[in-house]
C-alpha cells in the first residue's frame, strides 16, 4: 500500500553565487551567496554601509559584479537593468523614485511598459492593436491599485500622496512588470508604526500571489515578523543566515549592531524604567515577607 503525501515544491527563484563588488580599493560586497526560493520572503539586514544596497544593485544589473553570477529561475542574468526586469525581477529604491507630476495610475502604467509588446508605429498611429493593449494595461494597473488600496486615488498626482502611500505606489509600479521576484529596499523607511504594519500585510499578500520577496530593512521587528529566512551582511560579507529565530539570537549579529541599536529595541530610558520597576517590586515583596512574619 502506498501512502499519499502532499509536499509543497519550492524551487530557487534567485541564486546569487560568489557576488563580489569592488569600488577601487574598497570591497563593498565580498563573495556573497544567497538563494531565494519560490514562496519565500527573505530579509537582508546589516549595519549602515554593510553592502546591502550594493548587493541589490548587483542583482538588478545596475552594477556589473566584479566577480560572481546571478541567476533567475536557472538562467544567468545579463547585467542590464531592463533585461533583468524583463526576466522577472522588479525592485523599489531606498529613496522614492516616482514621477511626481504624473497621476497615480500613470505611474503604474510606466511600470507596465516592459510587458506591452506594441511597437512605436502602433503607438503613434494608435491602431487597434495598440488600443487593445492600452485597455488591458489600464485594467491591470487598476487591479494593482485596488490590491494596494489606492484605486480611489488613481487620478491624483503622485506628489500629492502622503509619504506612506507614495511608498505603496512604488510597490504597485514594481508589481506592474509581473515579476516573479520583488526586491524591496527599505520599504518602511520613514513610516509610522501603523504604516509599517500595513506594509507587512502587503508583503504577505504579495507573497501569497506567488511572488518571492527579498527585502532590505533596518526595522528588526518588521524583518523578524515577516521573513522566512534572514541573511546578515557585515562589512560586505555574509555573517549569518537562518530563520528569524536563529538570526535574532545570534551573538555575532547582536555584536555587529552594537552602537547602532535595533529599532524597537529598548532604549536607555526604557531599561531604566524596567530596572526601577524591578527594584520597586523587590521592595514590595520584602515588605510583604516582613508583614507575614509578624
Ligand atoms: N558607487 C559607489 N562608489 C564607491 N563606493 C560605494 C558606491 N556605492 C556604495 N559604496 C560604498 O560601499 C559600501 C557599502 O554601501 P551600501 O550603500 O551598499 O551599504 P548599505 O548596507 O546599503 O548601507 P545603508 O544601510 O546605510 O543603506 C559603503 O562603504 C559605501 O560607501
Amino acid at each position: 500500500m502506498t501512502t499519499m503525501t502532499t509536499t509543497t515544491a519550492t524551487s530557487p527563484v534567485l541564486e546569487a553565487s560568489g557576488v563580489t563588488m569592488r569600488f577601487g580599493g574598497l570591497t563593498a560586497v565580498r563573495s556573497v551567496d544567497l538563494t531565494v526560493n519560490s514562496g519565500e520572503i527573505v530579509g537582508l539586514i546589516g549595519p549602515n554601509g554593510a553592502g546591502k544596497t550594493t548587493f541589490f544593485n548587483c542583482l538588478t544589473g545596475l552594477y556589473i559584479p566584479t566577480e560572481g553570477k546571478v541567476s533567475y529561475k536557472g538562467t544567468v542574468l545579463p547585467p542590464k537593468p531592463h533585461l533583468v526586469t524583463n526576466a522577472g525581477i522588479a525592485r523599489t529604491f531606498q529613496n522614492i523614485r516616482l514621477f511626481a507630476n504624473m497621476t497615480v495610475l500613470e505611474n503604474v502604467l510606466v511600470g507596465r511598459h516592459t510587458r506591452t509588446k506594441e511597437g512605436l508605429w502602433s503607438a503613434l498611429l494608435r491602431g487597434p492593436g495598440f488600443r487593445k493593449a492600452e485597455t488591458a494595461s489600464r485594467e491591470r494597473a487598476m487591479e494593482l491599485l485596488e490590491f494596494i488600496g489606492l484605486s480611489h486615488k488613481a487620478d491624483h498626482l503622485a506628489r500629492n500622496l502622503p509619504y506612506g502611500e507614495q511608498r505603496k505606489l512604488e510597490i504597485a509600479r514594481a508589481l506592474a512588470s509581473d515579476p516573479g521576484l520583488l526586491l524591496l529596499d527599505e520599504p518602511t523607511a520613514g513610516m509610522n508604526p501603523q504604516e509599517t504594519r500595513a506594509t507587512e500585510e502587503l508583503v504577505f499578500a504579495i507573497r501569497d500571489q506567488g511572488i518571492a520577496v527579498l527585502v532590505i530593512e533596518h526595522d528588526m521587528r518588521f524583518i523578524f515578523n515577516l521573513c522566512d529566512r534572514v541573511a546578515c551582511l557585515v562589512q560586505g560579507e555574509k555573517l549569518v543566515e537562518g530563520t528569524s529565530d536563529v538570526v535574532q539570537g545570534d551573538e555575532r549579529v547582536i555584536a555587529a549592531y552594537l552602537g547602532t541599536p535595533f529599532e524597537g529595541a529598548p532604549g536607555d530610558e526604557e531599561v531604566a524604567e524596567v530596572e526601577a520597576a524591578e527594584s520597586g517590586s523587590g521592595a514590595q515583596s520584602t515588605t510583604s515577607k516582613e508583614g507575614s512574619a509578624q
